[in-house]
């Protein structure tokens, strides 16, 4: 069985990085893991003032509706480290919060796939060869807190 999803209101939907699941990192708080890693394109560009913009963005379709304006310049090095910024993003999230914590860790075993109709890198695409990178590292991170309290459990 593979677990596959992709909009918030749909089953799984707390997997989608749009899931109204706050994180902190470096003392801010972030609406979304969307909000956090959109607004990360911009670190270290000319004119900042877009990541506080991003971070207010009232909902996080806005946020990437932000990010993705061709109109401004990206980070050069956003490929490089987008990965990095993400699975640390995912990671708070479900470190943050139990119940979700609790969702993913009942998936065991099972594949899980971001069900996207458009996007090959964070999901499966259309046809469902896209490179699945959100689903890659949601499994990742189920692993990873399955150590920690695994660790935790025995110490
Ligand atoms: N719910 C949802 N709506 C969309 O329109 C999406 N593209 C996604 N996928 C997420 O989009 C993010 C990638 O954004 P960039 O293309 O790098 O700007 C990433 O969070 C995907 O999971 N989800």
């Amino acid at each position: 069985m593979t677990i596959y999803f992709y909009k918030v209101d749909e089953p799984y939907g707390c997997f989608s990085n749009f899931s109204p699941h706050g994180i902190r990192r470096k003392g801010l708080h972030w609406p979304t893991v969307e909000h956090y890693y959109q607004a990360h394109k911009f670190i270290g560009v000319e004119d900042e003032s877009i990541i506080t913009e991003i971070r207010n963005a009232p909902t996080p379709d806005e946020a990437a509706k932000l990010g993705r304006d061709p109109s401004r310049t990206i980070r050069s090095n956003w490929d490089w480290v987008k990965l990095g910024i993400m699975r640390e993003a995912v990671l708070a999230k479900f470190l943050t919060h139990l119940e979700i914590q609790a969702i993913l860790l009942a998936t065991e075993d099972l594949l899980i796939v971001e069900d996207s109709p458009t996007d090959y890198f964070w999901g499966c695409g259309a046809d469902r060869t896209g490179q699945n990178h959100l689903g890659q590292m949601l499994m990742s991170v189920r692993e990873e807190i399955r150590g920690r309290l695994q660790e935790k459990a025995s110490s």
